[in-house]
């Protein structure tokens, strides 16, 4: 009981504080531009929709944190959202401008005080609406291409459409691979399709957009990478793959298969993928959401990889929540004291979108755990970009960061340490 009064009045606390300071730091909006349009037929109901209504969850700022059942109202017009309480319709939050693209299942969205997660639609004409407008496809960047993923991510962040809307790095078990590839079991090349796609880590992702799988498959080319270079010569497959067997990534060939495949990685709990992380021999870092808004997330990893020397591994695409971000931006684990306007600054670069999560190893094989964190500096560089871009040149944070609190990306433990 009264470890339930502590954690009530603990969220009490915390909720009150983050409604007095977020009028300071609630998320500026740049993407404003209406939904892109599909072009199958069966859309046109979907563009007369004025309200897209998904179920929504609040992220709970404690572990008791009881909610009712709410629904986000989504108005296509001008990209302004609100949280009502679907039975009554209550309205739960103000309305707050949110990025036309940014309102998916499975997306995070901050308002107020509060980091909701959007569920399913939560009605048949939204259902209808998203199924034009917010097509997810599975994407694989398979072990012969690993080395050269930020390369292939670079590919994805140049089709305007699509959004990397989920990452993990794993290893395939190949009790998974079988499972994965099912469908050609009977085929002669079966086990050496298992062997190759279990031979190394392997980058998942969900994608996001209109058409998204159409436009995904047209970015990779033919399936054979020798036909790909002859027909298709600016592909993924026809650039990074070498054969029939290894051609680089994969992209899901029906909704019926995203759903699957994505259901394969995604999932909370997932059997037959396992971590590609050694935590013992590996420094972390954040890649804060500008990075990825300004589609320079492949163009870091091919950084990393090719001029310093290490590797990620581990990459998960995260969101984090209100609290956390207060954490990062307060360098405390039990924030007390409210945050002063530079970490308000650090919190809203923190919560404008998702991040990724990364592990990174040294890929020079001699390198010890203590000359690797020794070169660490070097790698991201000082906390202030523009000091960075003197000081360390072809550091992460004198190349992909803007201000001190959009820095490219944050290395707590690094930064508040040493
Ligand atoms: N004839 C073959 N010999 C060896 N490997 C093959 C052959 N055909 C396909 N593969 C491998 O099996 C995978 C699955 O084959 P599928 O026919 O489904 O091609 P795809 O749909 O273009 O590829 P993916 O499913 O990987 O996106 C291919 O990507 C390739 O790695």
């Amino acid at each position: 009981m009264a470890l339930k009064n502590c954690r009530l009045l603990s969220g009490f606390i915390l909720g009150a504080l983050a409604a007095l300071i977020w009028p300071y730091i609630s998320p500026t909006v740049n993407d404003l531009t209406a939904p892109p349009k599909d072009q199958d037929s069966s859309c046109q109901d979907a563009d007369s929709l004025p309200e897209w209504r998904f179920l929504v969850s609040r992220v709970p700022f404690t572990d008791g944190d009881d909610q009712p059942a709410l629904q986000l109202v989504f108005n296509v017009g001008n990209s302004m959202a609100k949280v009502v309480q679907s039975d009554s319709q209550v309205v739960v939050s103000a309305k707050e401008a949110v990025g036309a693209l940014d309102v998916y299942e499975g997306a995070t969205l901050t308002f107020t005080d509060q980091t909701y997660t959007v569920g399913a639609a939560a009605d048949t004409r939204t259902a209808a609406a998203v199924a034009c407008y917010r097509q997810s496809t599975f994407v694989m960047i398979k072990p012969d291409a690993m080395q050269r993923a930020g390369e292939v991510i670079s590919r994805i962040e140049e089709i305007a459409t699509l959004r990397i809307a989920d990452m993990r790095l794993v290893a395939l078990q190949p009790s998974m691979a079988r499972l994965f590839y099912a469908e050609h079991s009977q085929r002669t090349f079966f086990e050496d399709l298992v062997s190759y796609v279990t031979s190394g880590p392997i980058l998942a992702m969900r994608l996001v957009g209109p058409d998204a799988i159409k436009v995904w498959r047209e970015a990779l080319g033919p399936t054979d990478s020798n036909e790909a270079r002859r027909s298709a010569p600016g592909s993924v497959r026809a650039l990074f793959g070498t054969d029939k067997q290894r051609n680089a990534a994969h992209g899901s060939d029906s909704r019926e298969a995203a759903g699957r495949e994505l259901a394969f990685f995604f999932k909370d709990t997932v059997d037959g993928i396992c971590s590609t992380s050694e935590p013992l021999t590996e420094l972390s870092c954040l890649v804060l959401p500008h990075v990825l808004k300004d589609r320079a997330l492949g163009s870091l990893w091919r950084s990393l990889h090719q001029h310093h020397d290490c590797t990620p591994a581990r990459a998960e695409l995260v969101r984090l929540n209100y609290i956390d971000a207060w954490r990062y931006a307060t360098a405390t684990l039990l924030p007390r004291t409210p945050p002063t306007p530079q970490q308000m600054d650090e919190m809203q670069s923190l919560l404008s979108g998702p991040a990724v999560s990364l592990h990174l190893k040294s890929s020079r094989p001699e390198e010890t755990r203590s000359e690797f964190l020794h070169r660490f500096k070097d790698i991201i560089g000082p906390r202030n970009p523009a000091k960075a871009r003197k000081a360390a040149v072809e550091s992460i944070r004198a190349n992909f960061g803007q201000t001190n609190t959009t820095s490219g990306v944050l290395c707590p433990w690094y930064d508040w340490l040493i």
